[in-house]
């Protein structure tokens, strides 16, 4: 039979460390937890990290050499500061952090973009033209959907429905390529798997809330050393209580609080714990096990959700051979859409000058297919596309080929959570909510900025004030999902939009079903 963990932990002898919270995790979302509490005078609190170090998908790792002979650092995770704020209007949080920490970084120039096909270089830059002023159409179609609570719709129907059709258009695979590249390059879903209203909005609330600014970080000590100094004003060094390189097997609610069993055996009693493990982590099976198991109506939402795989694949080479007066290479396919469509040098001012160094991104589908080969095999399509691409170039093979497989990363099984076609906001509300003293946090977590650093910000800031006011007793009588005080509001009944008396003949329904055989 199944000893509950606190039992078998005691039967082996320890005994579990009590804490006030126990923070899962040790990305954005973790560390803004952890901030958020002491802050508040909450210093009673234990933060359990998988990793070696604090940072979670900001993540890093040593490519090639670099001009200097030391390896050159890239960016497996998060690479751009997105959306960074406007005199006078709401400045990014994270672009708040970058700065603060003087974390290096270059704006991204989304026009100095090249457009390649099968036999070279082909202009078809009016095809971005086009798919951008559908995109503004569509955005605002998008807007009168959520405020007239009107269904929603897939992105590819919003697409649609403004005209942007590509397979209609003169020069399909060009299409295909500008849509991807805007579309699947930021949110690694396709527009058929994606929602419209919610998708439009997570765009807007970064992209015009903020700005359209994109900062590529390019800092040789790595992207997660913002989080690390903000980490630093509340953690002494060597802080027992940040555990790294520990990993979180279990956790029992079943009792008064949450009991954490960890895969070394350690254990924590905590009177609230909160995961901030990606989504991808609470979809898979028995990494994580909840005792009792979830409810249904947090499992539903878990299993709702989507989380996308994001692929940079780094190659650098013995010489410069590419054009040295861009930063982007569009490649359109011949045959298929989000073939190592977007290519971005790295041998530029302001990034890696003389680094030889340039990646091309994947996603999705086409991730999870390099994600099952060899570094050789990607090796050869990529060269197979450069080489069509520069038809007048003797391309060398490169020196340094690399990428990361995020769908099998055992603390993340994937890159960045998107809103699938066909629920609401209800729904994602149960992704957020809490089951008694365990709650939930991170990107993920987040309805307006998910897929984003900021989404794991504010969502470790609202969760941390949350238990602040929870663990110093001033939630009083506050009702469920009151404002921000106490426990968060969940749905566990979700109703479709249609009331049942409307199955009927007349809504082409045939009333059978509902009744008794
Ligand atoms: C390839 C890629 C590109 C991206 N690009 C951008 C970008 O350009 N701009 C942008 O704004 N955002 C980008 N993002 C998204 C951004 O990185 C995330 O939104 C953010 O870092 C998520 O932070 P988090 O704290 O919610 O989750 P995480 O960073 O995943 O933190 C969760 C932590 O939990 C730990 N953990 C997991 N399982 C366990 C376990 N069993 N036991 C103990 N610990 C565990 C993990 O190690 C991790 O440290 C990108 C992400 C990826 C992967």
């Amino acid at each position: 039979s199944v000893i509950p963990a606190d039992q078998s932990h005691r039967r082996q002898g320890g005994t579990c460390q009590k804490t006030k919270v126990a923070i899962l995790g040790a990305g954005i979302t973790g560390i803004t937890i952890a901030q958020t509490l002491a802050n508040a005078s909450v210093t009673d609190f234990i933060i359990v990290e998988y990793k070696d170090e604090i940072g979670g998908r900001l993540h890093h790792e040593n490519f090639g050499k670099g001009p200097d002979g030391k390896p050159l650092l890239v960016e497996y995770g998060a690479n751009w500061a997105q959306g960074l704020g406007k005199p006078g209007g709401k400045e990014n949080p994270i672009w708040t952090l970058e700065k603060k920490w003087n974390i290096t970084n270059t704006p991204s120039n989304f026009s100095a973009i090249l457009t390649y096909n099968e036999t070279g270089e082909v202009d078809f830059a009016s095809e971005i033209e086009e798919y951008e002023n559908a995109v503004d159409r569509m955005g605002a179609e998008a807007g009168e959907l959520l405020a007239d609570n009107i269904q929603d719709r897939t992105m590819r129907e919003g697409l649609t429905h403004v005209g942007w059709k590509p397979s209609q258009r003169d020069y399909p695979q060009a299409a295909d390529a500008v849509e991807w590249w805007l579309y699947d390059g930021e949110q690694a879903y396709t527009p058929e798997e994606t929602s419209l209203v919610f998708n439009a909005a997570v765009s807007n609330f970064t992209f015009l809330q903020f700005s359209d600014e994109n900062n590529f970080i390019v800092d040789q000590r790595g992207h997660n050393t913002w989080l690390k100094g903000e980490a630093s004003e509340f953690l002494a060094a060597n802080d027992t209580r940040l555990r790294l390189n520990t990993v979180v097997d279990r956790l029992d609610y079943s009792g008064e609080g949450v009991v954490v069993l960890n895969r070394d055996g350690s254990c924590i009693e905590a009177d609230y714990a909160v995961t901030t493990f990606s989504l991808g982590v609470l979809q898979q099976e028995d990494v994580v096990a909840f005792e009792p198991a979830l409810p249904e109506w947090k499992q539903v939402a878990i299993e709702s959700f989507l989380i996308g795989t994001y692929t940079k694949i780094f190659l650098q080479f013995n010489e410069t051979w590419w054009p040295t007066d861009t930063e982007f290479f569009l490649y359109a396919d011949p045959v298929q859409r989000g073939w190592y469509p977007i290519w971005q040098s790295l041998d530029k001012a302001g990034f890696f000058p003389g680094s030889h160094a340039l990646f091309v991104t994947v996603t999705e589908r086409e991730s999870r297919r390099v994600e099952r080969m060899t570094d050789a095999e990607t090796q050869a399509e990529v060269m197979a596309v450069l080489r069509s691409m520069f038809p007048d170039v003797a391309v060398p093979e490169p020196t340094a080929f690399q990428y990361p497989r995020w769908g099998t990363t055992p603390w993340a099984y994937g890159s960045f959570s998107c809103w699938p076609a066909g629920t609401t906001l209800e729904q994602h509300q149960n992704l957020r909510a809490n089951v008694g003293r365990l709650w939930f946090a991170g990107e993920h977590t987040s309805a307006s900025y998910f897929g984003y650093m900021q989404g794991a910000w504010y969502e470790g800031r609202d969760v941390g004030n949350r238990l602040a006011r929870l663990v110093n007793g001033l939630c009083g009588g506050a009702a469920l999902g009151d404002g921000l005080c106490g426990e968060m509001v969940r749905y566990e009944v979700l109703h479709g939009t249609t009331e049942e008396d409307k199955y009927n003949i007349s809504n082409g329904w045939d009333g059978s079903s509902f009744q008794e055989s």
